[in-house]
């Protein structure tokens, strides 16, 4: 993390230190809540929707931070290690831009509507055996997030890996003029957000935009069956670095890497790829097609990084996914559950589908699936088309949570019996009936946006069912 002067922190940030006698005080690392700083830490106070950062200074203070931002419109600062500066958004970007320059740290930016965690996870694995690597934090992946990240970043870092993320146009832009990528990888182009971009063509240059940034020789990599990616690519408005240079991935050899074989397993995949000469055979402790796919983009960049072959397998080998990404949980009780419950859209609901059919050995399949957010005027439509996609071979039953998951109910009628499907709007009882309808062997697939938490109807089923 970063460890700095008064005076330096303060010249990085572009703002003034409040009293010079403080000049040689020393911060390491920084803090945007009060309620989480101490001792040396910077306090940067962001004016938010529900609270402005400023107010709780003096409890800082008292905890011996190291120094605080003071945005030049709230006053004159309270007695204290105070640097004055126009705006702490933007000071606390150019902090993390400035201490990213004189860190060194070579920089590779991940976007798309899916999958950027899993590959950033895959990615940081596979270089960590071979570099010093930092990565994004959780889902820290925008305009706080991405500064947060690099401030938290060892000053030995080699190379550091970051989710950038969007749900508008020109966030992305943002993000990469600030980290000055050297190579960057563009998962898919979904349907997440398309409430706020409209379309995905606009989706895809909300992407594209990670090219602003890419430094000049950069590369891109990307997920080439996806034609929107190429095709805002190549329209004129698309900023691209001089002599970038390009790889895809995916399905089929006019890929540079793409899969030969899979075979899926109960707690992992392994699959060939074909990569310029060699076909190689791999094995990732991931479920489902979509993660072959994200294993090829990291497999690209790994070899960009001239990370040897047996390193490559033995950072998939330690791969350590983030939670509530197709985490498969099994138990005692003969009960399966796969919690994929961080966020869904049709694309990723899709590819969870996808896992749930190609799981062998169960009694029965069981799909719980919730509102997918943030789709746009066409909602319904989107829930209504994922529900019939579940044939009997993907679920034997659904159970829907939430309003807009009743359209899942609806579709599903076009493969599924009435009676099972069964819709729900209040948690408690889809616990409860859930709890009592599950049975051994059975597997139970959770997937449903951020905002609707089945997370917390994955976790009490969990409970029931798990610990005896
Ligand atoms: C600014 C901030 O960090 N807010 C967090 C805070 O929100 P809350 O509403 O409670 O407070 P305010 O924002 O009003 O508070 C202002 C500051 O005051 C601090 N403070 C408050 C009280 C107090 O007693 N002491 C204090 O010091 C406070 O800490 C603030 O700094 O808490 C919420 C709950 O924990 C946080 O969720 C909220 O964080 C915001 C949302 C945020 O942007 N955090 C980033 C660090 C981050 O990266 N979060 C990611 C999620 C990012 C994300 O959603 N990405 C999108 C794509 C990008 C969309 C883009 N348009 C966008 O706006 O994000 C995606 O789809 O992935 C994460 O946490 O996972
Ligand atoms: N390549 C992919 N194609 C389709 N769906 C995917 C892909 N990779 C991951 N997913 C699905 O998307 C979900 C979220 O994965 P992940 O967190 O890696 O994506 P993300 O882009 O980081 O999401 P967010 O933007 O919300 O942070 C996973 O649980 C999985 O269901
Ligand atoms: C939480 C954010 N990353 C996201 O994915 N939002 C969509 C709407 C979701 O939760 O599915």
């Amino acid at each position: 993390m970063i460890n700095r002067t008064l005076q330096q922190t303060a010249q990085l940030a572009g703002g003034q230190l409040n009293n010079e006698a403080d000049a040689n005080r020393v911060i390491k690392g920084v803090g945007t809540d009060s309620r989480n700083i101490e001792a040396d830490l910077l306090f940067i106070p962001l004016v938010g929707d529900q609270f402005d950062g400023h107010d709780y200074v003096a409890q800082v203070i008292e905890k011996g931070a190291g120094g605080f931002f003071w945005q030049e419109d709230h006053g004159t600062p309270p007695p204290g290690p105070a640097i004055v500066v126009k705006d702490t958004l933007l000071a606390l970007q150019q902090l993390a831009q400035g201490y990213l320059e004189e860190t060194g740290a070579r920089v590779i930016g991940i976007t798309g509507s899916n999958g950027k965690t899993t590959t950033k996870d895959i990615l940081y694995a596979v270089l960590s055996t071979t570099y010093s690597v930092h990565k994004t934090q959780g889902n820290f992946n925008n305009h706080i997030g991405l500064p947060l990240t690099l401030l938290s970043m060892p000053e030995s870092t080699e190379i550091v890996v970051l989710e950038m993320g969007m749900s508008g146009r020109h966030e992305i832009e943002l993000l990469s003029k600030l980290a000055r990528p050297e190579t960057v990888i563009i998962t898919n182009i979904g349907e997440s957000h398309l409430l706020q971009l409209g379309s995905r063509e606009e989706i895809a240059r909300a992407k594209l935009e990670i090219l602003a940034g890419l430094r000049p020789g950069g590369l891109l990599v990307y997920n080439g069956d996806e034609p929107l990616i190429r095709q805002v690519m190549n329209e004129p408005t698309t900023i691209q670095p001089e002599g970038m240079n390009t790889l895809t991935y995916g399905f089929g050899p006019d890929h540079d890497d793409y899969p030969t074989g899979m075979l899926f397993q109960s707690a992992g995949t392994v699959f060939t790829s074909y990569s310029g000469s060699d076909e190689e055979a791999y094995r990732i402790p991931l479920l489902g097609e979509h993660n072959v796919i994200n294993a090829l983009g990291a497999l690209l960049i790994a070899r960009h990084y001239d990370v040897p072959e047996d390193k490559i397998r033995e950072g998939f080998a330690h791969l350590e996914l983030t939670s509530m990404r197709i985490e498969m949980i099994e138990g005692i009780s003969g009960i399966t559950i796969l919690n994929d419950a961080y966020n869904a859209s049709p694309t990723s609901v899709k590819a969870a589908l996808g896992v749930l059919e190609s799981m062998k050995g169960y009694r029965r399949k069981i799909a719980v699936l919730g509102d997918m957010l943030e789709l746009g005027d066409r909602e319904e439509e989107y829930h209504e088309s994922i529900g019939a996609f579940i044939t009997r071979e993907k679920a034997d039953h659904v159970f829907t949570y939430g309003p807009l998951a009743e359209y899942i109910a609806r579709g599903a009628a076009s493969h599924l019996p009435p009676e099972h499907i069964h819709a729900y709007i209040d948690k408690s009882a889809l616990i409860q009936d859930l709890g009592h309808f599950l049975t051994s062997k059975d597997i139970v697939l959770f997937k449903a946006s951020r905002g609707m938490k089945l997370e917390e109807v994955a976790f009490a089923i969990r409970d029931i069912h798990l610990s005896h």
